[in-house]
């Protein structure tokens, strides 16, 4: 069901092999998974924040990856500095709009940051669905709709914003705005594990990060890597206790030979 024109397993190697920096301004509760599962995957993450150096440090990196999960009024400003520092390099830059719905003070935020021109925005069904203008469910920071409802919106919101989007659920859609990709597998357990979304956001980042140029690949891969993986552990796993350590092994342990013949893709 994989279809071969896309370069995913190219792009796993190519990640483990450079290893790339991968800066990220995230939360305070996904710090310690989303650091843990990059380094698993193969990437090098440093989670470099403050107003007076995250824009500097965005100069260093392959990527930066923004999450509004935990948002402070000193963390916008760090923010703000690593999105005008990515986009003036040329640097991919990553935006997971946590909650964005929620009060006025996220709203304001997300509405300054998608105007830095993110080149990838991820986010759960609901995250996505308000992003676009359409009435969502989502309760905090969790989705209270299902992935394949916020598909259209997806695509507007691509559209509109001349960026990639992926929306991650039950099952993961990736779009451009003209061409999309389903991508199956992961297990129902995931979204009863914290912040591993805000992890899957970091790892987008080390995707497009060695393949600045194909970035909606980039997306698919990342997305593809926690699906197969997260298939694979939710078979094994008693329940999310058990379910973390044994993801980030298989993130480590998975070759790109595995990852391609495990990957369920379908272009749309
Ligand atoms: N019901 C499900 N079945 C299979 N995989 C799932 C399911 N729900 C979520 N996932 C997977 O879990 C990962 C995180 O997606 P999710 O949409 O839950 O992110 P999120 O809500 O942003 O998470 P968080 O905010 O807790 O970091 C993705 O890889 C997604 O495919
Ligand atoms: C639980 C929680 N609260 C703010 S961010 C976050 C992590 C999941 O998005
Ligand atoms: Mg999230």
């Amino acid at each position: 069901m994989t279809d071969t024109s896309l370069p995913c397993g190219d792009i796993l190697s190519a990640m483990r092999q450079k290893n790339p920096l991968v800066q990220c301004i995230t939360n305070d509760v996904a710090m310690n998974i989303a650091a843990n599962v990059l380094l698993a995957a193969g990437a090098s993450p440093a989670m470099v924040s403050a107003e007076e150096e995250a824009g500097e440090f965005a100069g260093l990196a392959g990527a930066v990856t923004i999450n509004i999960g935990t948002l402070w009024a000193g963390g916008v400003a760090g923010m703000r500095e690593a999105a005008r520092a990515a986009t003036a390099a040329g640097i991919p830059w990553v935006l997971d709009p946590v909650a964005h719905y929620a009060t006025g003070f996220r709203r304001k935020a997300i509405a300054e940051l998608i105007a830095l021109n993110p080149t990838i925005v991820r986010g759960n069904a609901s995250e996505i669905m308000a992003l676009a203008g359409e009435t969502a469910r989502g309760q905090g920071v969790d989705s209270g709709d299902s992935a394949r409802s916020a598909q259209a919106a997806a695509t507007a919101l691509a559209q509109r914003q001349h960026c990639i989007v992926a929306v991650t659920g039950d099952v993961d859609f990736v779009t451009d705005g003209a061409r999309s990709i389903d991508i199956e597998g992961g297990s129902p357990v995931m979204p009863k594990v914290t912040a591993i979304g805000c992890a899957l956001t970091c790892l987008v980042g080390a995707c497009v990060a060695v393949a600045p140029g194909q970035p909606l690949e980039a997306t698919v891969t990342a997305l593809g890597l926690f699906a197969v993986c997260g298939e694979d552990v939710g078979r094994r796993a008693q329940g999310p206790g058990s379910f973390q350590p044994l993801f980030l092994d298989a993130l480590h342990a998975i070759d790109s030979v595995q990852f391609v013949s495990n990957l369920r893709v379908k272009v749309l």
